[in-house]
């Protein structure tokens, strides 16, 4: 396969489009006519600035209301059709994209549509171009790729061909096996978007809401595995009209372009009778076992603090590192390390974002694999120099900048706590038990426009699966969260993203200077007796608005001996198809940096219904005593 995307998926002006486009590593560009317009430079001009960035110009586009016109506009429509070919010439591109006419006056009939195309393939043919003819999902006669086809196949000419859209197949539900006995050679290109499932119209859901693959909710994979059985492996072109991107990171969001590309590539490739796509070889995703250690950076005495938090949360540190200012603190089978060198990665990051949980490793089967396909998938590689003897762990840079480490058990890197750190003997300690097990999950809070960038990123390095997004309702707006997670439950992350700052999650990125992990959630077997322990140790829950308990009752009948004891532990509750979930907050640290403990009893979800209430009493705990609510 090769690589495309369309200038109208990415925001700026051309030159800046084209440079992002390079940038990010695709093979081609779709030049849209509005972009090429918008330019004060000559088509030349544009062809000589596309092929200096390496970039060939896959095609040119639109071309509108073409085919069935009624015979007193239908010459000038073919005269509009000799202008582009002059423009295309120019530009240095063989390729036009004809969309189905929408025009109210168009005439229907295949066979006139055909005859029309014959004839523009002649005139083609004389200047040495081709016309590919997509079906819109709204077009005035012709809305289906299988009647686009039709009308190509009785148009009989060479230099006439199909153009396949994933949106408008899909957004329509058209059967994809019709796809299969289209022959390759007459498929001129293919054009590739996903879209988050929203019932409306067809039109308006394409030109603002479209995304790229993967990140929406279409069948794109299987789409495109169709295609390849065809044998197809030419240009796969990205189309994405989205609000959201226009006014975006041109940078970023070509990035993310190319990265859907290349993950889709391999998934088709991976699948039955698609073996003459080509793809960069890769390994296949990463199946992460658990979450081998969350890393904090902070001062001294912000460590002091967390550390007594930590203390109150039933940790003890297990190991100090040979050589650097680092802790390591266990408990079941949690490991946490609170960094507080002076230099290096960890204080660079304390330095812009103050205390945060800035590094979190993965355990996984092959940790260099699994760097090799994060590479592969444009992930951006770390290193530090490290001390003789010590471990290098393969990293990536995550949210906010921030670490993935990769572990895994069959070498050295599964052992670097062994290797880089000196045990410290058991020691009696007052400190209660308080039956923490593993991270259940781990927050990260995103700007909004950020979300698809790492709901991408997570799930096409590891064997991930994303949740359907929901709104969580801040008192003062709303956070869209979307959960990232492995199937049996060894890596979860949810991503909350903030529209603006007065909302918890966007004081949060306000505050720190970026996006980060907000909470950490742990898991318990038992969550009135973790409590117990909690304050035996001194412990200080978020206090739960007693209003919440008489509604939960009413709301799942429970037993009022239960609500009783959830509302003296300020534990909140909720339940599923698969069983129930307490959940318990602290207050938070910081700038609104918390941790929490659940009990999954068979529970698949996040208690998503219960953020409103958990995220006011985090407020109303972050706002100082007795003063007034500043922000509103
Ligand atoms: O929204 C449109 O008009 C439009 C134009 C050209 C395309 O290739 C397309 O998919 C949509
Ligand atoms: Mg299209």
């Amino acid at each position: 396969m090769k690589t495309s995307i369309a200038t109208v998926s990415i925001s700026g002006e051309l030159p800046e489009k084209l440079e992002a486009i390079a940038r990010a590593g695709f093979d081609g560009v779709e030049i849209f006519e509005n972009d090429f317009l918008a330019f004060d430079g000559s088509p030349a001009d544009v062809g000589r600035m596309v092929r200096d960035h390496g970039l060939e110009i896959t095609l040119f586009q639109p071309f509108r209301d073409f085919e069935g016109m009624p015979e007193t506009l239908r010459s000038r429509t073919f005269d509009r059709a000799e202008r582009k070919f002059d423009i295309m010439q120019e530009l240095g591109t063989d390729l036009v994209l004809v969309c189905s006419n929408v025009s109210p006056v168009s005439l229907g009939g295949v066979d006139r549509a055909a005859a029309d195309f014959h004839e523009l393939g002649e005139r083609a043919a004389r200047h040495g171009l081709r016309v590919g003819y997509e079906a819109l999902a709204w077009g005035r006669h012709i809305n289906d790729h299988r009647d686009a086809w039709e009308i190509v196949r009785r148009a009989d000419h060479p230099n006439i061909g199909l153009i396949l859209d994933s949106f408008h197949t899909l957004s329509r539900k058209i059967d994809i096996n019709s796809i299969r006995s289209i022959p390759k050679d007459k498929i001129f290109i293919v054009q590739l978007a996903d879209a988050p499932l929203i019932d409306m119209d067809l039109l308006y859901w394409s030109r603002h809401f479209r995304n790229m693959p993967g990140e929406g909710d279409l069948p794109v994979s299987t789409f495109t595995a169709a295609i390849a059985e065809t044998g197809y492996d030419g240009y796969f072109s990205l189309e994405i009209f989205n609000d959201q991107f226009r006014g975006g990171q041109a940078r970023s969001i070509a990035a993310d372009g190319h990265r859907s590309l290349i993950y889709l590539g391999d998934q088709v490739h991976r699948g039955p009778n698609a073996k003459s796509l080509t793809v960069p070889p890769m390994p296949a995703r990463a199946k992460v076992q658990g979450i081998g250690f969350v890393e904090f950076s902070a001062d001294e005495k912000d460590a002091a603090d967390l550390v007594g938090i930590l203390e109150t949360l039933g940790f003890r540190k297990v190991a100090a590192h040979r050589t650097k200012k680092v802790g390591l603190y266990a408990q079941g089978d949690i490991r946490l390390i609170v960094n507080t060198e002076e230099k290096g990665f960890a204080n660079a990051s304390f330095a812009v974002h103050g205390t945060s949980a800035y590094a979190m490793a993965l355990v996984v089967d092959d940790a260099k694999q699994a760097l090799a396909r994060a590479v592969a998938l444009g992930a951006e590689r770390f290193e530090q120099p490290v001390a003789d003897g010590e471990v290098q762990i393969p990293a990536i840079r995550g949210v906010g900048g921030g670490l993935i480490y990769l572990i895994d058990d069959g070498s050295d890197l599964g052992r670097f706590s062994e290797i880089d750190f000196v045990p410290i003997p058991v020691e009696e300690t007052d400190v209660a038990s308080t039956h923490l097990m593993h991270v259940d999950h781990i927050a990260q809070t995103v700007a909004y426009d950020e979300m698809l960038t790492w709901l991408l990123f997570y799930t096409s390095i590891f064997e991930t699966r994303k949740t359907p997004m929901v709104d969580i309702i801040d008192p003062s707006g709303v956070v869209r969260s979307q959960v990232v997670e492995s199937a049996d439950g060894a890596l979860r992350i949810t991503l909350n993203g903030a529209e603006n700052r007065r909302t918890l999650a966007g004081h949060f990125i306000a505050e720190k200077f970026g996006s980060g992990v907000q909470h950490l959630a742990f898991h318990t077997n038992d969550i009135f007796a973790t409590s117990e322990g909690l304050q035996k140790n001194g412990f200080k829950p978020l206090v739960i608005s007693p209003n919440y308990y008489g509604d939960v009752e009413a709301r799942f009948g429970l037993d009022p001996d239960l609500t009783e004891q959830l509302k003296a532990h300020n534990i909140l509750y909720d339940r599923d198809d698969h069983g129930e979930y307490f959940q318990l907050y602290s207050t938070t640290y910081g700038e609104g940096f918390f941790f929490e403990i659940v009990e999954r009893r068979g529970y698949k979800g996040y208690g998503a219904p219960n953020a409103i209430f958990r995220i006011a009493a985090l407020k109303k705990a972050l706002r100082p005593e007795g003063m007034p609510k500043v922000e509103s």
